[in-house]
């Protein structure tokens, strides 16, 4: 049986040449790149070992948003697709093949389309020094615990329009601020800082990891067994389980619901993210009603004043005609901002989906090319776990849920929850990745379901005479709770 995640992740398309060249970018002109799936034939001398190096010589650049050092290599991995821009002019020194390797000029800056960006960053800066000195004025009095946030931001529209690269720009042009705002994804298709087929929120106070194919969204950036090129950020987690959220919109709405109460709960926490505020990535849409109420849990759920419309005059006006007379919970009106798609979006297929989600789940465990992992390992009696699914073991992602407890769940405790079942511990289970809830076996089945997600272990051996799993995670404690 192939491994997700943990195997070889085959070659799936004709490798090109490799070469060392110098390009030389004006202000706001950008780099385009994509790096093939496919290993080089000469992989043996290729210093990126498939990937693409790229040494900035002189100037300045930026990955949506996060900066580049002079003279530093950076190894951009295999199935990396994205831009470097320059707003004050840079010379790239780039080592390795690439798919797509294109300079987009613009003749004036006005013309760049990160303007735009760039602008409504200046405007967020802007609220959120207006939330600073609210909470500055209030200080002291009774009513601090009911001061407003800062700019909690939305950004939609249709599926390849550039809405992760909006929100990695807006976190981390806000992190060079010295701000912290929380940033949170509730589309389940890739994780932000987790594996896929969850949703989750965490603080970023810090530079984001440049290489990462994910842009610093990706699973290097959170505590692993080996050391990290970036601080790591902590972030909350919940277990969704399926691709797509019209696969189960009652669970998706019940898990936004919680990570929308674990937002509130940092923002009463913690002055610092409270004025920074919150930007939230969302799941490809349409002006279908089914779209549209998934995008409007989001807006209530999380309390958006701000929403970014990319691409899509038809949300922007559903959204105008549905939030005309909505207000969020602090009372604010709602603001929409039409934006044009992102020029230059890589498009993305279903093999590129699939290998991001097997890469993320390898590097999760094993690292990747730049940083090798020693997942750790543990020998557990069958009797020690207690391993539930979804019923519905047919669909692409079923829900598998694994905890550790002091003995099995009592024989009869799930009748009648349609929610989760228990699984039956085979051999059949090797090399599943498994969801660590951080709940009580004992609890009923829909408060194990919402449980935030502790982390993620994978199973190596079933060793079925025995009667014993072999599990790997990526930190020590991780599964050996009762
Ligand atoms: N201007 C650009 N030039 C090159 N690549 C880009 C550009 N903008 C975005 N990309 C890349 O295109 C890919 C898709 O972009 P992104 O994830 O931001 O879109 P999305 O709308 O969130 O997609 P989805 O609907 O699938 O969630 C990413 O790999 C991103 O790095």
């Amino acid at each position: 049986m192939s491994i997700p995640g943990l195997g070889q992740i085959a070659p799936t398309q004709p490798a090109t040449s490799s070469t060392t060249r110098t390009i030389t970018l004006r202000p706001f002109w950008e780099w385009r790149f994509e790096v093939p799936r496919s290993s080089p034939a000469n992989n043996a001398t290729n210093p990126a070992s498939g990937g693409v190096t790229v040494r900035l010589l002189s100037g300045t650049a930026e990955r949506d948003g996060t900066e580049l050092a002079q003279n530093h290599v950076y190894t951009f991995p295999r199935n990396t697709r994205s831009k470097l821009l320059t707003y004050n002019g840079a010379t790239l020194e780039v080592t390795g093949e690439c798919a797509v390797d294109r300079v987009v000029e613009y003749a004036r800056p006005e013309e760049s389309p990160e303007l735009v960006v760039l602008n409504l960053h200046f405007a967020l800066q802007d609220l959120r020094a207006a939330a600073a000195a609210a909470a500055g004025s209030q200080r002291g009095n009774a009513r601090n615990g009911a001061r407003v946030p800062g700019p909690r931001v939305m950004v939609c529209g249709e599926s390849g329009v550039g809405k992760t690269s909006v929100v990695r720009t807006l976190a981390a042009l806000a992190t060079r601020g010295a701000g912290q705002p929380l940033v949170a994804s509730v589309d389940p298709r890739e994780g932000l800082l987790a594996l896929p087929g969850t949703v989750s929120a965490a603080v970023f106070g810090t530079v984001m990891d440049v290489e990462d194919p994910a842009g610093g969204f990706g699973v290097s950036g959170t505590p692993s067994s080996g050391p990290s090129a970036v601080p790591v950020k902590l972030p909350m987690v919940y277990y969704f389980g399926r691709e797509k959220v019209d696969e189960d919109v009652p669970l998706w709405k019940d898990l936004v619901g919680k990570l929308g109460s674990s937002v509130r709960a940092k923002f009463a926490a913690d002055e610092t993210v409270r004025e920074a505020g919150l930007v939230l990535d969302t799941p490809a849409a349409t002006i279908a009603k089914a779209d549209m109420d998934v995008l409007l849990h989001a807006i209530n759920e999380f309390a958006i004043n701000i929403v970014v419309v990319l691409g899509s005059a038809g949300i922007h006006a559903e959204l105008q005609r549905r939030l005309e007379n909505e207000r969020t919970a602090h009372g604010e009106i709602i603001t929409l901002i039409p934006v044009d798609k992102a020029e230059g979006v890589a498009e993305r297929d279903r093999d590129f989906m699939k290998f991001t989600r097997e890469a993320a789940i390898k590097e999760y465990f094993f690292g990747d090319a730049k940083r090798t992992l020693s997942p750790f390992t543990q020998s557990v009696s069958f009797d020690d776990v207690a391993i539930f699914k979804a019923p519905d073991g047919t669909t692409p992602h079923p829900v598998q849920l694994w905890r550790v407890t002091n003995g099995p769940p009592d024989g009869d405790y799930y009748e009648n929850q349609p929610a989760l079942e228990p699984a039956e511990i085979s051999a059949e289970m090797s090399h599943w990745t498994l969801a660590v809830m951080n709940a009580s076996v004992n609890d009923p089945p829909e408060t194990i379901r919402q449980a935030p997600v502790m982390g993620f272990v994978a199973i190596a051996d079933v060793d079925e005479d025995r009667r014993r799993l072999k599990i790997l995670s990526p930190a020590d404690g991780l599964g050996t709770v009762a």
